[in-house]
């Protein structure tokens, strides 16, 4: 078994029983969802609620369909070529593959952030009020405030108060991911989806965004994808183990980790591939 840390384990305060989960506890509904690259299938059936206001880790051996399905939750697979989507993924009980969904509208609830720091070559500033902007905001006072909350929502905002209207590309990489991540909420998504955010950071930035994350629950649902299980142990409340294509196991971060309940998911916390 991996170490968990006492941290992973008492972080957990407002846990849920994810097979008992009411309504208002859902912030994600996923049912029967299959996608094929082509003739390939990249996810079979998946099916499994994503609980409001905590953090749900996608864990699984490289191409297993982790950020795939990531993905589909703010449809960014539509992008593909190619790409087939059959069943359901409900927000607020719709699905949002149904044709009248307005996907620009569906991003702005689901927000996501990459594996690489993508500031755009802009001032800080202006990176963080960039979709308010495209939203038709222009009152200082408002985008000021914005600013300020997100930055102090990102924990980035004492390292970079007095230099606001300075390049985002002169900040340090974990500095350029907190900044995305304070884009990101700026626009006050419900939903946040991370993919990889800190595989490409020192370890000192992984372990500020890794405190950032927990405290992110509280205002929004996150959802993680990790190569790194040790991370999934520290700040997931909830892991999926995926494998091929399929969700093998989800369950409780702690119970996963420690008594997985299906040989695959134990095999591969255990190092034996992946
Ligand atoms: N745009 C695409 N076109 C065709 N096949 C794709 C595409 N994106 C991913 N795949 C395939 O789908 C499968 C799942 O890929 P995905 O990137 O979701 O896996 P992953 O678990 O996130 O992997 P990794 O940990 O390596 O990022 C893989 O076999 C991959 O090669």
């Amino acid at each position: 078994m991996i170490s968990v840390t006492p941290k992973a384990l008492s972080g957990n305060e407002n846990k849920v029983d994810l097979k008992q989960l009411s309504s208002e506890q859902i912030a994600l509904d996923i049912k029967d969802l299959n996608l094929y690259y082509g003739q390939k299938q990249a996810l079979q059936n998946i099916t499994m609620s994503i609980p409001k206001g905590q953090v749900t880790a996608f864990i699984g051996p490289s191409g297993c369909g982790k950020s795939t399905l990531l993905r589909c939750i703010n449809r960014m697979n539509d992008l593909v070529d190619g790409c087939n989507i059959t069943g359901e993924i409900n927000l607020h009980g719709e699905n949002i593959y149904n044709k009248h969904v307005d996907v620009a509208e569906l991003r702005r609830k689901v927000g996501m952030v990459f594996q690489r720091p993508n500031p755009f070559p802009k001032t800080i500033y202006e990176n963080v009020v960039y979709g308010l902007r495209i939203a038709g905001e222009n009152n200082r006072r408002v985008l000021d405030d914005a600013v300020e909350k997100s930055l102090r929502s990102a924990a980035l905002w004492n390292e970079v108060k007095d230099r606001l209207h300075e390049s985002a590309l002169g900040l340090s990489g974990g500095q350029q991911q907190r900044l995305v991540i304070a884009r990101a909420v700026a626009i006050e998504p419900e939903v946040l989806l991370l993919d990889e955010p800190t595989s490409a950071l020192d370890p000192i930035s992984t372990l500020t965004i890794e405190e950032l994350i927990n405290d992110l629950k509280k205002q929004f649902t996150v959802v993680i994808v990790t190569h790194n299980m040790q991370q999934a142990a520290r700040v997931s409340d909830q892991t999926a183990f995926m494998y091929m294509g399929d969700l093998i196991e989800y369950s409780d971060t702690n119970t996963l980790f420690t008594t997985p309940s299906k040989k695959k998911t134990e095999d591969y916390i255990t190092g034996r591939y992946g």
